[in-house]
């Protein structure tokens, strides 16, 4: 283990809220079905260990667009109302299965979707952090995803990775851990074979956000990696830990906290 794998286990052992964000191309196959539903029940223990260590958890999850195509029965479009129709359909089968993942648990799910006004807005962000404390306060742990359905072109947040930083913001957590297809930043896209991990992010300057490119998942994902240092960016300008890592194995969490490879990016210092 390096001490950047150490640091990862630290930072998890340490946070005692946290905001764990699940990109689509984790969530669903290859045929747009709800893939992984093994998979996601061991993300679900490893929440589950999380609380049993005394910390708190909230989960953004993507996929109700990438999910809706199939089951409404309409090609896949980079057309607006279409995009919502998918995920109107979507959503439901996305909470489905964090329920029922989440129930080998005992654990309650409670699903908020938010648009990029509501965390713009005093009132309704107020509101949503209340919703957040007395879930968490009750056990439960929040789904959040973005409210894909109204949100207008102009008003939408667009991608997750964003929404998970306003997530971790709106209710103050410690550690926003980012979990991809990729473990984490390479200096470069890793379609590329020379690109090399970056393990430690100690601060995200222009370099760094310039090694950060798109996503390979056109339709699938939002965003690449850029976004992910956009979120990363916002996250440790305000004093939170943030790590990428990849959700592609079993226990994607324990398997961090026993050394798995991923990128750590340090807390700006007050
Ligand atoms: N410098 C980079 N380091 C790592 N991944 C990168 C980089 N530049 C672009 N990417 C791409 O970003 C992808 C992850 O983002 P994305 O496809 O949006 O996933 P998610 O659904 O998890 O949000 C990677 O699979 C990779 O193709
Ligand atoms: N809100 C969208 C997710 C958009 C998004 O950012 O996707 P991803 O890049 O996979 O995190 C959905 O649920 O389909």
């Amino acid at each position: 283990m390096t001490s950047a794998d150490s640091s990862v286990a630290a930072s998890l052992a340490q946070a005692r809220r946290i905001v764990v964000k699940v990109g689509s191309s984790l969530m669903i196959d290859p045929e747009s079905r709800i893939a992984r539903t093994a998979w996601l029940a061991t993300l679900a223990q490893d929440i589950a260990a999380l609380r049993a260590g005394g910390a708190q958890v909230i989960v953004v999850s993507s996929g109700a667009v990438a999910l809706g195509w199939k089951r409404l029965g309409i090609e896949r479009s980079p057309q607006l109302d279409r995009r919502q129709a998918a995920a109107a359909v979507g959503q439901g089968l996305l909470m489905n299965a964090w329920s029922a993942a989440f129930a080998t648990q005992g654990i309650t799910v409670g699903q908020l979707l938010l648009t990029y006004d509501d965390s713009e807005s005093p009132q309704r962000s107020a509101n949503a952090r209340a919703t957040l404390g007395v879930l968490l306060d009750a056990g439960a742990v929040p789904v959040v995803n973005e409210n894909d359905s109204v949100a207008t072109e102009e008003l939408k947040l667009g991608d997750n990775d964003r929404l998970s930083a306003r997530v971790a913001e709106l209710a103050d957590a410690d550690l926003l851990l980012l979990l991809s297809d990729v473990d984490g930043l390479y200096d470069r896209d890793p379609a590329d074979p020379a690109a090399r991990h970056i393990a430690h992010v100690p601060r995200i300057d222009e370099g760094i956000a310039a090694m950060a490119g798109g996503t390979r998942h056109e339709g699938v994902g939002t965003g690449g990696m850029a976004t992910k240092i956009a979120a990363a960016r916002h996250a440790t300008g305000q004093g939170r830990a943030t790590i990428i890592a990849s959700g592609r194995s079993d226990h994607p969490v324990s398997g961090l906290r026993e050394g798995a490879r991923a990128t750590l990016f340090d807390p700006a210092k007050s």
